[in-house]
């Protein structure tokens, strides 16, 4: 029985077939694919394996995102970070290696539980703020992170996947990305767009935390887009929130970019040293 590392350490240089794997059930399906579990024959080690139809690659006309998001996630290693292990392709599809998280969809989590308690909020705000710091040293900006894109493995640790929107940037961005509840005013507006987009994600995932719902939810597209341009924010009075939360939301949702807290204050922020658990575990 190979260990872990032994594995991961493999993974990368071997090439892979789909011989190598015992397929399971599946896990879910997006819009370009379907993920199942699935064994390496050899280590017994469980990945997640995404397939993808090279038909849909080229009706959908996403060969660079796609290409961009393996570039990516492949050289991204973190632990709230979902691993891309490696790929493979036979005539009709390609595969990816994807890393296994055995508790699933932490939005699902959400909406079970209707909201989340501050200790489990401020913990999963941490471990976002951490992986989103990684990325911004590696000049990338994920640009999509919704609770839909947010995984939990056994130990219930926060993994980010799904890094097919995330851009290598060295410049502003332009294009118009995302679910509209996380688009950022610039965003919206349609303005050059950087880094400080993710800060601005931070805000609205940590009020849906909080309260199970987005900040800015409206009936129609037009209305979100208004409230959001007009950082329309208000605070429900159930259920209960501490100050401190609304503190730190409030310091994440501002329209100019330049002024939302930068990650490294968000690590400090009093809400996140007294609340969050510092191994990224709270269940
Ligand atoms: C193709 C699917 C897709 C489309 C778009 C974006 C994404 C990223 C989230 C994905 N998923 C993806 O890439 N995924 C990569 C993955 C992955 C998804 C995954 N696990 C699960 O999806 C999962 C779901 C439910 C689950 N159980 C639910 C019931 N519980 C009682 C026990 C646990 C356990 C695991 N592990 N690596």
């Amino acid at each position: 029985m190979q260990s872990r590392n032994q594995l991961e350490e493999e993974i990368p240089k071997r090439q892979w077939s789909l011989r190598n794997f015992e397929i399971g059930k599946p896990l879910g399906k997006g819009k370009f694919g379907r993920v199942y579990v699935a064994r390496e024959v050899k280590s017994k080690y469980i990945v997640a394996l995404k397939i993808i139809f090279k038909e849909q690659i080229e009706k959908y006309r996403i060969h660079h995102q796609l290409r961009r998001e393996m570039e990516i996630q492949t050289s991204l290693h973190h632990p709230n970070i979902l691993r891309l292990y490696g790929w493979f392709h036979d005539d009709e599809r390609i595969f990816l290696i994807l890393e296994y998280a055995h508790k699933g969809e932490l939005y699902k989590e959400l909406r079970k539980k209707g909201h989340l308690t501050e200790r489990q909020a401020a913990t999963y705000i941490l471990s976002l703020t951490r992986a989103l710091a990684y990325c911004h040293e590696k000049h990338v900006i994920h640009r999509d992170i919704k609770p839909e894109n947010l995984l939990l493995d056994h130990e219930g640790r926060l993994k980010i996947a799904d890094f097919g929107w995330s851009v290598q940037s060295r410049s502003k961005r332009h294009t118009m990305c995302g679910t509209l509840d996380y688009l950022a005013p610039e965003m919206v507006e349609n303005k050059a767009h950087d880094y400080a987009v993710d800060n601005w994600t931070l805000g609205i995932l940590c009020y849906e935390f909080l309260y199970g719902g987005p900040p800015f939810e409206a009936e129609s597209q037009t209305d979100t887009f208004k409230r959001i341009k007009e950082v329309d924010l208000s605070f429900p009075s159930t259920p209960c929130v501490s100050p401190e939360a609304k503190n730190l939301i409030s310091r994440l949702l501002v329209k100019d970019s330049s002024k939302r807290l930068s990650l490294q204050k968000i690590m400090e922020h009093p809400w996140i040293i007294k609340n969050a658990d510092l191994m990224g575990i709270c269940n």
